[in-house]
């Protein structure tokens, strides 16, 4: 009950502010959603879920869903991936593309967008049905066979995806792509289009908290060295241009996406995601990063 009671005093204390910042409206399906909303919850290493205020409600996952491409990449082909997007965070905005110029069509990592792209095309190389493979491995991590893509947020990315149109043709012109540039389109934004709960995400992510595997289970998702690589990448780049004030006010690995959802890992003890579709500058929720900060002060948990 220790849990619950805080994830009480948060909802509490960050409520006064909710709806300040700005839903991502460059997808036109995200600019509809209620900017007042909030959940959060956790799932802990002993099987322990606390819930509060709109945990329940599924959500556009949008850039968390690179977390789970990057697991799916690296258990498919790891070794191929890191000579194809770097492991530095950028610096820039998300969507950026001038600085896939200057560095010969190597995105930073492979969570902004350029570098995701990189990594969905790697699982289309090695699956037959990455659109498939994809909602099956985000089911299975959150134990909830009801998960599906939203085909309405599918369609407005699909229709206004310009940026990522650039993007991926511009990673072609340095031969960075081995696929069609449509099918690696199709699969990503089906990927950010996942519809998921705050309590489906923390769950589904406690095998990171965990040495790669899923708390109770006895084959590893990934192995421990994995594991700790994509730890190392959510706090270093998880949340973009931003990494840097997460780090300092949250400190625990994060992964943020336009949908307002940001996951967060303690190691060795919980997975946590907080909801709020308002954003700040960088496209972060701006209740999300509060309500973080104010976990690990009341709790003291945090990896350093
Ligand atoms: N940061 C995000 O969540 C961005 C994801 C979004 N689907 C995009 O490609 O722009």
């Amino acid at each position: 009950m220790y849990y619950q009671k805080i994830l009480e005093e948060i909802i509490e204390e960050i409520r006064p502010t909710l709806g300040e910042g700005a839903v991502a409206d460059y997808i036109p399906a995200l600019a509809e959603v209620d900017p007042c909303q909030f959940g959060i919850a956790i799932s802990t290493m002993d099987g322990e879920d606390f819930a509060a205020g709109d945990a329940f409600k599924p959500f556009s996952i949008q850039s968390i869903s690179k977390v789970f491409n990057l697991a799916l990449a690296m258990r498919l082909c790891d070794d191929d991936l890191w000579s194809r997007v770097g492991v530095e965070p950028s610096g820039n905005a998300f969507n950026s593309l001038s600085q896939l110029e200057y560095e010969h069509g190597i995105p930073r990592n492979p969570f902004i967008n350029a570098g995701a792209l990189v990594i969905t095309d790697s699982i289309i190389s090695r699956s037959s049905e990455p659109v498939d493979v994809i909602l099956e491995f985000a089911r299975s991590c959150a134990g909830n066979p009801d998960i599906t893509y939203d085909e309405e947020v599918f369609r407005s990315e699909l229709a206004h995806g310009h940026r990522n149109r650039a993007l991926i043709n511009y990673l072609c012109s340095f031969d960075n792509i081995a696929n069609d540039t449509e099918q690696i389109l199709t699969t990503y934004f089906y990927q950010c289009s996942l519809a998921m709960t705050c309590m489906d995400l923390a769950r589904s992510f406690r095998f990171l908290a965990n040495a790669g595997r899923m708390p109770g289970s006895v084959s590893p998702i990934l192995s421990s060295h994995q594991t700790r690589r994509i730890n190392s990448l959510m706090m270093t780049c998880g949340t973009y241009d931003e990494a840097g004030e997460f780090a300092f006010h949250v400190g625990l690995p994060c992964k943020s996406g336009v949908g307002g959802g940001i996951v967060a890992i303690v190691p060795k003890q919980m997975s946590i995601c907080v909801w709020s579709p308002a954003l700040g500058p960088k496209g972060n929720s701006l209740a999300g990063m509060q309500a973080l900060e104010l976990f690990c002060q009341k709790t003291g948990l945090a990896i350093f």
